[in-house]
């Protein structure tokens, strides 16, 4: 952690990147933790387990020290009038009184949650990134899961992904062709929805577009059986909105996993305004049974990650565009920091239509204008630039 703080101190360009884009970062996990959306456990293991960051954010300001994230914040401010550099008060408070975020933590004095519902069967619709990994996810940790994909070939490739993923863990020596065939032995694929009429709980993974969820929502509504839970993945679209779809919005809430699924361990159990609150511990308990480690929200755009996360990553492409740093050097720069990925390497996984659509929604939610959209994120998806999926993205595979 100390090489951290050393790193973001240096007088370097690559410590003057980090700085940049890190600063902004840590000022809008303060202004979360300070609004009352999220615990201060539940935003730094939001980071750390949804996107592998070493180390939370509000961690890294009370390593830092709030006086100097606080001074660091004001100068960025003098030069861009930005409202989202001003610091914001926790941090100045902080920065007077010598206090820490560790203070606030209450990591310990939560009560494990209960399976208030039987979950055997498990339906995943979707054969994407997302839905792809999401059924390993749940094969893996010995639930029957029927997954549903729109052509047999769909079907045929989540197959053929899982296996090879099981395949590597075996050359690992971490499984072996028992766990492997048992593995493969608890999915069943289909191409028609009805496929889903027994599943316990079911998550969609289908594309980032509110009438297709809707539409697939109001199917599921009429095919699951009663008391089924209904969850969505969405990064970026309203709980609220799918569960408006269906007779039974107690039952509908978001299960938000991160890419890549069967690796990160954050799910973000969001819950809509009509969601039980045993829907909500259930869905937490089933994260837990998976391994993941659940942290709970309300239905706001970009929940707690991609709230922090998306800013960081739009300011990234700026300092591109404005300062001419090359990618390779403003990915190389926060890695020094000890991130897993680059920015424009993130980007690239995620997918840039997908970044784009989380973007404009926590525009559209906050109302900041520095969070506008870059110019570039624009033109690359308009150039059919999604990233890894299709071959090139801000970098080429
Ligand atoms: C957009 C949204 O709404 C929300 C989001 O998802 S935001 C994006 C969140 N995700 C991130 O930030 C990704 C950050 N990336 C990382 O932490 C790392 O790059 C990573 C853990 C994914 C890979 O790490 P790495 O060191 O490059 O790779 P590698 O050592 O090959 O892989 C580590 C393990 O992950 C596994 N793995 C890597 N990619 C995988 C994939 N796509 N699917 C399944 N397993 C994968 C590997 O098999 C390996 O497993 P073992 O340790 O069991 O052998
Ligand atoms: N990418 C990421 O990093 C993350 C994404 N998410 C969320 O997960 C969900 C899926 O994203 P991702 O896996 O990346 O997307 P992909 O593009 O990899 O997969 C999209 C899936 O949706 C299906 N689909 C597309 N249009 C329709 C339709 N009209 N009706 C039914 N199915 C359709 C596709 O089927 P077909 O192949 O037949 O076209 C495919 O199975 C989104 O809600 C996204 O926001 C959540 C966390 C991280």
């Amino acid at each position: 952690m100390q090489e951290i703080v050393d790193q973001l101190a240096g007088s370097d360009r690559g410590a003057e990147i980090a700085r940049t884009l890190l600063l902004p970062y840590l000022n809008h996990a303060a202004t979360m933790y300070e609004s009352g959306y999220a615990t201060s456990d539940d935003i730094d293991a939001s980071m750390r387990f949804g996107c592998g960051y070493p180390i939370g954010p509000l961690a890294l300001i009370d390593a830092i020290g709030a006086k100097t994230v606080t001074t660091g914040l004001e100068a960025l401010f003098a030069e861009t009038g930005d409202e989202v550099h001003q610091p914001t008060s926790i941090l100045t408070t902080m920065a007077g009184n010598d206090s820490t975020f560790a203070q606030t933590s209450v990591a310990g004095s939560v009560a494990a949650p209960d399976l208030h519902h039987d979950i055997k069967v498990v339906g995943v619709v979707g054969t994407g990134t997302m839905a792809s990994g999401i059924v390993e996810v749940f094969a893996k940790s010995g639930y029957d899961v029927v997954y549903v994909g729109r052509g047999e070939d769909k079907v045929a490739g989540v197959l053929t992904a899982i296996t090879k993923s099981l395949d590597k863990a075996i050359s690992r020596g971490k499984l072996d062709e028992d766990g492997k065939s048992n593995v493969l032995d608890r999915l069943t694929g289909s191409t028609e929805r009805e496929a889903l009429a027994n599943a316990d709980i079911v998550v969609e993974a289908i594309a980032e577009d509110l009438d297709i969820k809707l539409e697939l929502f109001r199917d599921l509504d009429r095919i699951c059986k009663p008391g089924a839970i209904l969850a969505t993945t969405t990064s970026s679209l309203s709980i609220n909105d799918c569960a408006a779809a269906t007779k039974r919005p107690a039952d509908v809430i978001g299960m938000h996993f991160f890419n890549p699924a069967p690796v990160m361990k954050l799910v973000e159990v969001v819950s809509g305004a009509d969601t039980s609150a045993d829907v909500a511990e259930t869905v937490r308990a089933l994260c837990l049974a998976t391994g993941k480690h659940p942290v709970s929200c309300t239905d706001r755009a970009g929940f707690i990650v991609n709230a922090l996360l998306f800013p960081y990553l739009n300011d990234a492409i700026k300092l591109h565009e404005a300062d001419g740093d090359s990618l390779e050097s403003i990915d190389e720069a926060m890695k020094a920091t000890q991130l897993p990925l680059g920015p424009f390497q993130l980007l690239d996984v995620v997918g840039n239509d997908v970044s784009l659509a989380i973007e404009n929604s926590l525009v559209e939610t906050f109302g900041h204008e520095g969070w506008k959209p870059a110019a570039l994120l624009e033109s690359v998806v308009a150039e059919g630039k999604l990233g890894r999926k299709t071959g090139a993205g801000f970098h080429t595979y």
